[in-house]
């Protein structure tokens, strides 16, 4: 399975192509604007998505509902493009009218800078930042909606929670009943926490709001955790198949996503290996299992058929609106950096997304191992294959 986005953050849509679902897999608008829908929640974030409802059409490879093997293509539609018609139009050409709304300041930590340089957009590093913008995201959680589907249907979940924002973390305790992924969530739609009581909540908000006063950006870190996904999936036979790595490259794709650490992570560095190694189990019912998790789901870059537990670190918001120091690239002066609209912290947002990352890579696992045609044959030889790991 792969797919492409396209789209500009002001321009008319964005879009997706998705190749490779198999046949017979129920999808409509309805499952995918769900998973929109988290996506827009979060508290922190600014203007934008008061002014977005983002909804989905499926243009293509569905028929009643049904997918039909063929490409699907997504559609979601910026109405924030209203408010930039004639400075986004992609078929009228720049009059002085519309070359308003220049980026010539750089934002330091965005694509600005670097991407003018690249591409040469000396004219306008707008050019840059209207696909560099984390909008591109809007499509990845729908395309993410469309892999949740298929994974639910050979009983894998996927979930992405908040762990902390800024200094203030959510009491996390260490998971032993991953039974329930969406039981697990706290009930906070801006957070998404897996645990979150009213004192944590409230000092999440309380730092969000003084971020803001203060004209400034904070970051955090993020949780996705995937049950019941098999032993076996990845390889350790070359670098390019091991799924830990693809996971982490597809969290750290992720627009602000700056590092990632599976299960224990960067603290196993610190521990011994008897804290650390999994233990193995066995029983008639259940086949091989571990007796715990510290590893976050992999070993040699298989799955070991525990959770996958990978966490991603969110650097705070580049654009600051007390900007830090800059070069204006038309005059080559010293100056305070642009400000664009933006958020506050975006990392109950990057939550969702990462989510979506993780079942996208997930469901390009299963459909590399099983059969990608068909939903009843897919279905079968997961259920197979399940079998054969008990057997063992
Ligand atoms: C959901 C989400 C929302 C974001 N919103 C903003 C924003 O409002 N302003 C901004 O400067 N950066 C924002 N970012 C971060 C930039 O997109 C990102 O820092 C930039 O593309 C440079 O890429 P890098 O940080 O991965 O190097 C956001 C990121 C995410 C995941
Ligand atoms: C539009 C989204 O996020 C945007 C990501 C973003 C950036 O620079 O990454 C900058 C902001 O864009 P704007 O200036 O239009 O408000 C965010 O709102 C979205 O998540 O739907």
């Amino acid at each position: 399975m792969r797919y492409m986005t396209a789209g500009e953050s002001h321009g008319p849509e964005e879009m997706a192509i998705i190749e490779g679902i198999p046949a017979g897999l129920t999808l409509t608008a309805d499952m995918i604007n769900q998973q929109l829908q988290r996506r827009q929640k979060g508290y922190g974030r600014g203007a934008r998505q008061q002014i977005e409802h983002d909804t989905v059409a499926i243009l293509g490879g569905v028929r009643h509902q049904q997918t039909l093997g063929s490409p699907i293509t997504l559609n979601v539609h910026n109405r924030d493009h209203n408010n930039w018609a004639d400075i986004m139009d992609p078929n009228i050409a720049e009059t002085p009218e519309n070359s308003t709304r220049k980026v010539l300041r750089p934002r330091p930590g965005h694509a600005d800078l670097v991407g003018g340089m690249k591409y040469g957009h000396a004219n306008d590093l707008r050019n840059v930042l209207e696909r560099s913008s984390a909008r591109e995201t809007v499509m990845r959680v729908a395309v993410g909606a469309v892999a949740k589907t298929l994974l639910a249907e050979v009983g894998i979940d996927v979930h992405g929670f908040v762990v902390n924002i800024g200094p203030v973390r959510t009491p996390l305790e260490q998971l032993t009943d991953f039974a329930d992924l969406t039981a697990l969530r706290a009930q906070s739609e801006q957070f998404e926490t897996r645990t979150l009581d009213a004192e944590t909540d409230q000092a999440m908000r309380e730092l969000i709001d003084q971020t803001k006063r203060d004209r400034n950006t904070v970051g955090g870190t993020v949780e996705v955790i995937a049950t019941g996904v098999p032993a076996g999936l990845g390889s350790y036979v070359a670098a390019n198949t091991k799924l830990d790595s693809r996971i982490a490259q597809a969290i750290v794709s992720i627009n602000a996503f700056k590092g990632v650490e599976f299960g224990g992570g960067f603290a196993n560095a610190e521990a011994f290996g008897s804290e650390v190694m999994d233990e193995i189990g066995w029983q008639a019912d259940r086949g091989f299992f571990r007796t715990s998790n510290h590893l976050g789901g992999f070993e040699g870059g298989m799955t070991t058929g525990e959770p996958i537990v990978v966490k991603g670190v969110v650097k705070p918001i580049p654009t600051l609106y007390r900007p830090m120091e800059s070069v204006n690239i038309a005059t080559h002066e010293t100056d305070r950096a642009s400000i664009e609209r933006s958020d506050t912290t975006a990392v109950p947002t990057a939550a969702v997304i990462a989510e979506a990352m993780v079942a996208i890579t997930l469901a390009q696992a299963m459909l590399d191992k099983f059969d990608a045609d068909q939903l009843v044959r897919f279905k079968a030889q997961v259920d197979q294959y399940r079998t054969e790991l008990k057997e063992f």
